[in-house]
């Protein structure tokens, strides 16, 4: 239990100080709680010395005056401190956690579910800031309060303390083997939970497919499994916990009870003073409050290591490695030396050499699975090449620092993420500096102006998760005056493979040729327009470069590449026929 209690203690790091006060409040509450005690004494032996006066009286008013006053004072002190340490624990536990997943590596993502990382953030870190500093406080509070009025039995008579301190021991071994239960359900509930995240992500995820394929049952039930399963384990934990509970209260029944007797027999005897007698029956009751509260937190003692081993095994991924060089990169040249990289088995790209010149353009085409994003992907760092080297202005990638390497790259993605907050600050997200009149002027190159203009609140409009209001196009377009506004020398393009409406497309078009004007440009194309512009084309098949050159070029060598444009063409035909 100590070594639990010591893991608990070091994980409120800079919260140490709150806790800390915290119990020594909840201290001085319990000193306040055992000065009534003492007013009862003291009338008790007034009373049988038959020497009461209104003095007396008057004195144990004003102790018990400020015996409640101070309890209700260190109470409020010592729950703020809790609340306090409890909030700040966690904010500071949400916020490193986000730094954390900014730096980890995107194999990671595939690793970790996003109902795993959600738990992590959310129910987890919930556990834990009403939790942690609680348990500390009042087990830790309530023991000593146990020691203190322990301490008190002895005096009054040698005996009487011997028993409650076997009480408190019988209640520390049931305590013990309730706390082994608690640890065999802690990491069932961890699983639970995060299978219950899962799903209810999912299932408002997917809410539109779930639609449009009438699966509302289907899914339904398999969220209310996940419920039902959450609810079971739940029970299950409380079903174990209630019998250890009960003996627990029957062992301080009997503690309590083997005590009143003792006084009982010991005044009989003439071993005891009368008032020694009645105060140590009624602290007989009162001694066992503190642990009482203590025992029945023990049982969440070890959901609480359980939630805290969870987050530290977040804590200890490693990180992208990452270089110090910043000094600026005046020819960000791309270049792939003999670059091999597989996810797990199988080779994605196979010993690839290419090279994409300052303010080119190069077309990334190939069958779908080809490895065309992972190679873009492989630039931005989001994974790392297993073999061979990847470099930027002569310089590997792995040399620069993360924020470095990123500010030279802007990246836009075929499916367009735009978060739950106003049209400028999703323009403005990479950099978040830029003035109204610059988000401005990108929206202008990006052709997305005139729309974001006639919205009820124009740039300050909302827009909701994933950016559910705006069409296709639109949110392509957002993306691309994100991206505009980054002003980075190297674009990295997933063009829509999406069909769009003509008037969106060739505002797309222009938006596209404004973003890509004097830049480094690497794009995922799919459109025949876009492959005839490119300076250079890379055809990936099967891990391979199988082709390069521009179109003229590649057209007159057949093979792969015209077949694909082959394709296009006759897709195009039946788009144009139908
Ligand atoms: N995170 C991942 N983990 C494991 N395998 C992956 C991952 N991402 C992609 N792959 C696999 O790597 C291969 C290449 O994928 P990639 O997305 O790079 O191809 P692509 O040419 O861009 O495909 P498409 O044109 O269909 O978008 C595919 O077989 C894919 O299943």
């Amino acid at each position: 239990m100590i070594t639990v209690f010591k893991k608990i203690w070091n994980f409120a790091e800079k919260e140490q100080s709150n806790i800390r006060k915290s119990i020594i409040v909840g201290f001085l509450c319990a000193a306040f709680n055992a000065m009534q005690m003492g007013g009862v004494y003291y009338v008790l032996v007034k009373i049988f010395d038959e020497t009461l006066s209104m003095k007396d009286i008057a004195i144990v008013l004003e102790i018990l005056l400020v015996s409640l006053v101070g309890k209700i004072i260190t109470q409020y002190i010592s729950q703020l401190e809790q609340t306090h340490a409890g909030y700040f624990m966690a904010a500071d536990k949400r916020i490193r956690i986000g730094n954390k997943l900014k730096r980890v590596p995107m194999g990671f993502f595939s690793e970790f579910s996003l109902g795993k990382i959600t738990t992590m953030s959310t129910t987890t870190l919930s556990q834990i800031e009403m939790q942690v500093p609680m348990l500390l406080v009042l087990v830790l509070g309530g023991l000593l309060n146990t020691f203190v009025f322990a301490l008190a039995l002895f005096y009054l008579h040698i005996m009487v303390g011997i028993t409650a301190v076997l009480g408190i021991l019988a209640f520390f071994i049931v305590t013990y083997f309730m706390e082994k239960k608690s640890r065999e359900n802690a990491s069932e509930i961890g699983i639970a939970q995060t299978h219950l995240t899962k799903q209810v992500l999912e299932t408002v995820q997917g809410m539109q497919v779930i639609k449009s394929y009438n699966l509302g049952g289907k899914n339904n039930k398999e969220l209310s499994n996940a419920f039902e399963e959450n609810c079971n384990i739940t029970m299950k934990l409380e079903k174990t916990m209630t019998p250890y509970i009960a003996l627990q209260r029957i062992v301080l029944g009997i503690s309590i009870a083997a005590i009143i007797i003792l006084s009982a027999k010991y005044y009989i005897e003439g071993d005891m003073l009368l008032a020694d007698a009645i105060m140590s029956m009624i602290a007989g009751f009162i001694i066992f409050e503190g642990i009482k509260a203590a025992g029945s937190s023990m049982a969440i003692l070890r959901i609480a290591e359980n939630s805290i081993d969870s987050l530290k095994y977040l804590e200890k991924i490693p990180e992208i490695k990452e270089g110090a060089e910043t000094s600026p990169i005046r020819h960000p040249d791309i270049e792939f030396k003999d670059v091999s990289f597989a996810y797990d088995e199988k080779t994605i790209l196979d010993h690839i050499s290419c090279e994409m010149k300052n303010n080119t353009m190069t077309a990334i085409v190939g069958p779908s699975g080809s490895g065309k994003t992972t190679f873009c992907n492989l630039i931005a760092r989001f994974w790392d090449v297993n073999v061979g080297e990847i470099l930027m202005g002569g310089k590997n990638i792995k040399e620069y620092t993360l924020p470095h390497l990123m500010s030279h790259i802007a990246m836009v993605f075929q499916n367009v993420y735009l978060f739950e907050d106003t049209i400028e600050n999703n323009i403005k997200f990479g950099v978040p500096s830029a003035t109204r009149e610059e988000v401005i002027e990108a929206a202008k190159k990006a052709m997305c102006h005139d729309f974001i203009e006639a919205l009820p609140n124009g740039y300050d409009t909302l827009i909701g998760e994933g950016g559910a209001t705006l069409s296709g196009g639109q949110k392509q377009r957002i993306s691309i005056a994100r991206a505009m506004l980054k002003d980075a020398p190297i674009v990295i393009f997933d063009e829509a493979t999406a069909s769009i409406d003509p008037e969106n497309e060739d505002k797309l078009k222009s938006a596209i040729e404004e973003l890509t004007k004097n830049k480094t440009i690497i794009m995922i194309a799919h459109r025949l327009s876009t492959i005839r512009n490119a300076d250079q084309i890379l055809v990936l098949n099967n891990g391979k470069i199988e082709q390069r050159g521009n179109h003229e070029e590649l057209m007159k060598q057949g093979g792969l590449y015209k077949t694909l444009i082959n394709m296009k063409n006759k897709a195009t035909i039946w788009k144009i026929a139908n």
